[in-house]
């Protein structure tokens, strides 16, 4: 079974790959990642200042998922930069996760990174606009105004984080904005934003940042993930390569994703949880489901869910 896909004229060996954020912060995290049967190594967002991230406990797994507030711990984009050379020579595409804590950092980060030449850019979108306002992601007007500044000093394919939706109004809206944009490719979804988890015996929050308020993952969120996959695969009928972020803990999962239209998918909690032979396993899985189903490779299923 042929489990490469392409995204956006960039070959990756493997369909399965991690999320911006897992296992991906340091220079020995992204090498494991290319010695790894990940098929790209994917970088944790950056920041232009290196970041200590937010105090510990910022990330808790419990069963059915994960809850972070991580606060954005990198290197700084400078770090990345110097990386990526050594990181192309793995055979697998390299992509540089771009984040800011303002908007005018991503133009800033987004040059110098995209003259360091790796494979494909994917700026996260939720990340924290003008305090007292939602994230990026939830601004359309910011989301916009940023993304056509960071196209113009961007000439490798790029790609942007979405957070998840809720409403087909906004699908509607951001798909506008998207299609404004010359985005080559989409990424859905980000952690599904300000949860919250309790322990009931230690009558606590569970992470310490933010009243134990974080992002969560894993498989409480793969439906929100299907949704938005789906829903942004239909409004561009195909035509704007998605990966599937969100709730993939095992092949099926995958699966689902690719049923609704995605061309990858990213992995964030399993991998967190399991570590980077979970990227092994998830491709057996994968092959084995497109085996039982008769589908020689994950472009064949693409898209393919039925309704009723
Ligand atoms: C949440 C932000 C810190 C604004 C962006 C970085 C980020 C984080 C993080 O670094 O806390 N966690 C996520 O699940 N998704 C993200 O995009």
């Amino acid at each position: 079974t042929d489990l490469s896909t392409t995204i956006a004229g960039v070959k990756f060996p493997s369909c399965v790959m991690n999320a911006a954020g897992a296992l991906c912060v340091t220079r020995d995290e992204l090498v494991a990642l290319g010695k790894s049967r990940a098929g790209a190594i994917v970088t944790k967002s950056m920041t232009v200042e290196a970041r200590q991230g937010n105090p510990e406990p910022r990330y808790y797994g419990f069963p059915g998922g994960s809850i972070n507030s991580m606060g954005l711990p990198n290197l700084g984009y400078r770090a990345y930069a110097e990386l990526i050379p050594e990181l192309k020579q793995f055979g697998k595409p390299v992509i540089a996760s771009v984040a800011g804590l303002c908007e005018d950092d991503f133009p800033t980060i987004a040059a110098v990174i995209n003259a360091a030449k790796p494979d494909l850019i994917e700026v996260n979108l939720s990340c924290p606009n003008i305090p007292g306002k939602p994230q990026i992601g939830y601004d359309p007007e910011a989301s916009e105004r940023l993304l056509k500044r960071v196209r113009k000093v961007i000439t490798v394919p790029m790609g942007v984080k979405l957070p998840p939706y809720f409403d087909p109004a906004h699908h509607e809206v951001m798909g506008k904005v998207i299609g404004r944009c010359e985005v080559d490719f989409l990424n859905m979804i980000n952690s599904v934003g300000n949860g919250l988890v309790v322990d009931p015996d230690r009558e606590e929050v569970v992470i310490k940042p933010k009243g134990g308020f974080g992002g969560l993952g894993g498989t409480i969120i793969k439906a929100v993930a299907l949704a938005n996959v789906r829903a942004f695969y239909k409004i561009f009928q195909g035509k704007i390569p998605i990966i599937g972020t969100g709730g993939v803990m095992n092949g099926v999962d995958a699966f689902e994703h690719f049923l609704c239209g995605a061309s990858a998918v990213q992995v964030g909690t399993v991998l967190v949880e399991e570590g980077l032979g979970a990227f092994g396993r998830l491709e057996a899985e994968l092959a084995a489901q497109l085996k039982k189903k008769g589908y020689g490779s994950v472009t064949e299923c693409r898209g393919k869910v039925k309704e009723l």
